[in-house]
């Protein structure tokens, strides 16, 4: 009897670990299908010629009557009744000679009443779609920003070119404010764009009522909602006061309404569209591409690599004007004191600084007093250098949608320029006890760690995936690390490793004891406390193999992340992911790709990147020039770097 249950107790054991495995490979399959039903969606669209339309996702709904690209060459190239004002203006007082692709466009299904989301990369003249029409219309143009500094940069220039436009916010005088609101009912319009906060929507009775007057007597000519992701949770910025901003369609359905971002998914936007009670928006979407900005991901190896930093100020970019990203507004002040200490004339941005010193750094640099701001992300919408030759990053930004943005200010006059990002174990946890409280931060730290953490795949087709952009790998030319240094990388089987450094975790959590990834690292290396060496298996890895390891291993589910707080600080440690229990699964083997010269993984099996065959010692080495292999990889694989 006894033996009996024992037998069955063994048998409902090894039931139970085989269901678990069914269930995690279920899993997996499920987000397989949910990525290729998205891809599929996206095929069917391409093929269906449509420039615009903002499905959601992965979802199967058929697509609602799109904006063709007859309809889109139409409005590019067709004349219409304000055509020759429209180009008048832009050379007399825009001092322009022609359109940037998508303006006119832009320009002309605004003029013509329609509601319009433009999607246009960091740089490319969105504010002229919506500052050019103002001109060439009766009455005004309500203009939504959401920063006042944004908004002074605008007024600045506009006054620059003689345009009359002004601003209402929690700074403006009685006085101003009297000759403003006056001003948006007088028929003669003294001023032909207003800039607001959202703020000032949601709390100024009294605006609303002036621009109800206005609407009536058709002085309210447009709307424009600049940075319009702001509007949804799901954007990198949300701004809950941009979550009100619906009432100005609700009162005022007539005048058309234009969104402006630099960065915004089809899910964002059509979340964007219910919010501001927009109905069918056009969206035009320009090319995301921008050629002229080279990507480059450089991996942290040595504590001095802001000294790295300064050799390149110093060398590659001598007297030329760039921004150096950092995370906190410490390393701001830290990082250029280093910068300043090897005579590089470089000035730290941050939101604790007073106005003036902002307004003074930012003034600095324009004029090139000061070659390099190192800069928190406060330094950032608004900024309108046109020769920025490099953005460097100094810690890895929150997500992907953050540093396209801010390494989007580089190159803005289309020559060519640097993006370079510095990658380091540490910053991952640091960021990411930062986003603790945001519901999508970890899984966009994550997709921005991924983009890093890759060796094999165009940087740009990565982030045009994100993007849900339709990509085509020639259009890189060579402009990122990868596509410029080839396929210099190893498949390796890591799971052997990978068991070794999960058992670690195991092995801690069972006496109740929780590691930061650093105690990880440090206990497989064999520098943990001597209680644990007894059972760990010590690794012959390098310190950048044990953490590339590591992120992969967290990347995709083996790993995930334990916070503890406490009242001073969030506490990041590794528990085991939801995948770690396939590990004991003999059948089961991970592979991860990792940069070429690892002398300590001459013993470790090495697998062929295509044919999957775990015995063979293939490694690709060849660069782009020499082989067009590494293209039909990086589309073969396009869809799964999402971990
Ligand atoms: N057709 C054009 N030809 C040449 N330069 C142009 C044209 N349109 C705009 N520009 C210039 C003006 C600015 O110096 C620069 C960027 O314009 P801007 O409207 O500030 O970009 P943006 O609004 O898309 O960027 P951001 O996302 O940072 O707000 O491009």
């Amino acid at each position: 009897m006894a033996n009996d249950i024992g037998d069955a107790q063994a048998e409902l054991d090894s039931v139970e670990t085989e269901l678990e495995m069914v269930e995690l490979q279920i899993t997996e399959l499920l987000e397989k299908q949910s990525k290729l039903n998205s891809r599929k969606n996206k095929l069917l669209k391409t093929l269906e010629g449509a420039c615009s339309s903002a499905l959601p996702s992965g979802s199967s709904k058929a697509p609602k009557p799109s904006f063709s690209k007859q309809d889109l060459q139409h409005h590019e190239e067709s004349d219409f009744s304000w055509s020759k004002e429209v180009q008048g203006e832009l050379m007399s007082v825009f001092k322009l000679s022609k359109f940037r692709p998508l303006q006119r466009a832009a320009i002309n299904l605004s003029m013509s009443g329609k509601d319009l989301f433009l999607v246009m990369p960091t740089g490319r003249g969105k504010s002229l779609c919506f500052q050019l029409p103002a001109l060439c219309s009766k009455g005004f143009t309500l203009v939504i920003a959401p920063l006042v500094s944004l908004m002074e940069d605008q007024l600045m220039y506009l006054k620059s070119i003689d345009v009359a436009a002004v601003t209402l916010n929690a700074s403006s005088t009685k006085e101003d404010s009297k000759r403003i609101l006056a001003g948006m009912i007088d028929k003669n319009s003294p001023f032909k764009l207003l800039y607001v906060t959202p703020e000032k929507i949601a709390k100024s009775k009294l605006l609303m009522s002036k621009l109800e007057k206005a609407y009536n007597m058709g002085l309210l000519a447009r709307i424009a909602v600049d940075e319009v992701h702001c509007c949804s949770q799901w954007g990198h910025d949300f701004r809950p006061d941009y979550k009100l901003l619906g009432i100005l369609k609700r009162q005022f359905p007539k005048v058309p309404l234009v969104g402006l971002t630099a960065t915004a998914t089809s899910s964002v936007l059509k979340d964007c569209e219910k919010i501001l009670c927009v109905q069918n928006p056009i969206t035009l979407t320009a090319p995301f591409n921008r050629p002229n900005l080279y990507y480059e991901v450089r991996f942290k190896d040595n504590e001095n690599f802001t000294d790295d930093i300064a050799a390149l100020i110093k060398g590659k970019y001598k007297n030329q004007s760039g921004i150096v990203y950092v995370f906190s507004q410490k390393d701001a002040e830290n990082v250029a004191v280093d910068l300043r200490k090897q005579d590089i004339l470089a000035q730290p941005y941050h939101a604790s600084m007073q106005p003036s010193d902002k307004t003074l750094v930012h003034k600095h640099w324009a004029s090139k007093k000061i070659q390099v701001v190192v800069a928190t992300v406060a330094f950032g919408m608004g900024i309108d250098k046109a020769d920025v030759r490099f953005v460097i990053h100094h810690t890895i930004s929150k997500s992907i949608e953050n540093y396209y943005q801010e390494s989007g200010r580089a190159g803005r006059d289309d020559s060519p320029a640097d993006c370079i990002v510095f990658f380091g174990f540490m910053d991952i946890f640091r960021i990411s006890t930062m986003v603790v409280m945001e519901n999508t931060g970890q899984q966009k730290l994550q997709n921005m760690v991924a983009y890093c953490q890759n060796v094999d795949r165009c940087r740009r087709s990565l982030m045009a995936i994100h993007f849900d952009e339709v990509w085509n790998d020639d259009e890189c030319d060579q402009m990122c690390d990868v596509c410029r240094h080839g396929n210099d990388y190893v498949t390796m089987d890591i799971t052997k490793h990978a068991q070794d450094v999960v058992s670690i975790v195991e092995h801690a959590s069972s006496m109740d004891e929780k590691l930061t990834p650093l105690k990880v690292c440090e206990a497989w290396m064999g520098k943990g406390p001597a209680k644990h060496r007894k059972t760990i298996t010590v690794t012959s890895l390098t310190r950048m193999e044990v953490e590339s390891i590591i992120i992969h291993l967290l990347l995709h589910g083996y790993f995930s992340e334990d916070f503890s707080f406490t009242p001073y600080t969030t506490h990041f440690y590794l528990k085991l992911g939801r995948k770690s229990a396939l590990l004991k699964n003999s059948s089961h083997s991970i592979t991860m790709k990792m940069r070429r010269r690892l002398p300590s993984f001459s013993t470790v099996k090495k697998v062929s990147e295509y044919d999957g065959e775990k015995t063979s010692a293939k490694v690709k080495g060849k660069r782009p020039a020499e082989s067009d292999h590494h293209k039909s990889v990086a589309k073969k694989v396009k869809k799964d770097t999402r971990p």
